[in-house]
């Protein structure tokens, strides 16, 4: 079986084994802290053994409840922000059909999944409610805390329309809470108002937590085979086991990603040429970003689609401040191939493509622009995903939470904690004059009038 791979061999002019080496020592001592439990955010590890060591009986159970969603709803909405809903998506997104929504009707053979509580948009939401008119609806509120603003909001607003839709009784049958197996607000309403509920660890984060009932629920429901999704990762658990970096792709990619942020290349271009990983890089730019963006440091997590931006972005790639490093993420074959026909009429001068692929295209273009940004001093590493299928999107999610976790710890960082976020929070409820704000709010406010 073909394996995610990860290659650096276009970054040698810019990086020597030998750098990456030394980082050897540091990085075993990393892997023990990581495995023994023993370093910063110890208590946030459940997501490591997870692909091995996951509840059955509640795996078991998000497969039925997905069946009975599958059968009396033509749409689920996940409401939820951050970790709590950048899985699912980047998953279903990566896997299902681009224009999904937009199939006939015998062709959508699972619910439409809708997205909510992940922004403050009147807009957004109001948008939202006018497509799901006439529809039946089943709704996944997600949040570990229970207390987030964001989905709280949303939540409020589409409790209140699927009451008025299906009365008290039968909407609470199509709620589901994923959150705290204990307590918060939503474990609390959960349990008053009986709904299915389902558990966020309490030692796994927000984003790591894909591999749990947080992903793993609206994935299901979309169709996708979250058994194949698990063993992917359970296998990438597997192989990404050996202490030493020239045996462990994930350590080798945080080593390398250390090293050339010692060498001020601060920021990290995710950059793939399919367009269905656009919320991989989403949910990447989470992993890492709130992972490794603290105490004054870190890679800046960036992401462009190419070939789309390179007619956009490729400009400050090629030639702008040079402190960027780029890793293309390839998925090799679509599956789905497209080949270019010879036509009388060359009008278009694309008769020297006849024959070819755009895959082969779509390659060729990953090559010249390799080679272009390397020649523009871009430092360039490829993660090679054989094809998209649950299996190696499931490899891959847990490739790069390893590579995140080591390459937190290598920057002396807590790669599970985010104290970052707090400030807009507190802010925000100081302004919005939320009870217990008082004197913030006052202090705020006097700043806003200047
Ligand atoms: O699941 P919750 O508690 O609503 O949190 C959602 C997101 O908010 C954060 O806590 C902070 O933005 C993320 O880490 C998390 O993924």
């Amino acid at each position: 079986m073909k394996r995610v791979t990860f290659d650096w061999s276009n970054a040698k002019d810019y990086i020597n084994l030998q750098e990456i080496q030394a980082y050897s020592e540091k990085v075993e001592k990393c892997h023990a802290e990581l495995h023994e439990g023993t370093g910063q955010g110890n208590d946030f590890l459940g997501w490591l053994e997870l692909p091995q060591k996951y509840n059955q009986e509640e795996f078991n159970r998000i497969l039925k409840e997905a069946k009975r969603i599958q059968e009396n709803s033509d749409i689920l909405i996940v409401v939820g922000i951050g970790g709590s809903y950048l899985g699912a998506r980047a998953v279903i997104e990566s896997l299902q059909h681009t224009f999904y929504s937009l199939l006939p009707k015998e062709k959508r053979t699972a619910p439409q999944i809708l997205y909510l509580g992940n922004n403050i948009s009147s807009r957004y939401i109001n948008d939202l409610l006018d497509v799901i008119i006439d529809r039946d609806v089943s709704v996944n509120v997600i949040s570990k805390s229970g207390t987030t603003t964001e989905p709280a909001i949303a939540f409020r607003i589409i409790k209140d329309w699927l009451e008025n839709k299906y009365g008290k009784e039968i909407a609470k049958s199509r709620i589901y809470a994923t959150t705290d197996q204990q307590k918060g607000a939503l474990k609390q309403l959960a349990n008053e108002e009986g709904y299915e509920t389902f558990v966020v660890p309490d030692d796994v984060g927000g984003r790591y937590s894909v591999l749990t009932a947080v992903g793993l629920l609206p994935i299901a429901v979309s169709g996708i085979n979250i058994e194949e999704l698990m063993q992917g990762a359970k296998d990438a658990y597997a192989d990404l086991l050996a202490p030493n970096l020239m045996k462990n792709d994930a350590y080798l990619y945080a080593a390398i990603r250390n090293t050339l942020y010692n060498k001020g290349k601060t920021i990290e271009v995710f950059a793939s040429y399919e367009p269905s990983l656009t919320y991989i890089s989403e949910w990447w730019k989470q992993l890492f970003g709130e992972s490794e963006g603290k105490d004054g440091k870190g890679i800046f997590p960036a992401a462009v689609n190419f070939t789309t931006d390179l007619h956009s972005m490729g400009q400050y790639v090629q030639d702008g401040l040079r402190n960027l490093f780029e890793t293309v993420v390839y998925v090799e074959t679509s599956n789905r191939e497209i080949v270019i026909e010879a036509k009388e009429q060359d009008a278009d001068e694309l008769n020297y493509l006849a024959g070819k692929s755009l895959d082969f295209i779509n390659y060729k273009a990953l090559q010249g622009t390799m080679l272009a940004h390397t020649d523009g001093h871009v430092p360039n590493l490829t993660i090679m995903i054989p094809e998209l299928s649950p299996y190696y999107i499931g490899y891959l999610l847990y490739f790069y939470q390893k590579t995140c976790a080591i390459s937190g710890y290598l920057l002396g960082v807590n790669p599970f904690d985010q104290p970052g976020v707090e400030a807009y929070k507190k802010n925000m409820f100081a302004l919005l004059g939320k009870p217990g704000y008082e004197d913030r709010k006052a202090e705020l406010e006097k700043r806003l009038k200047g």
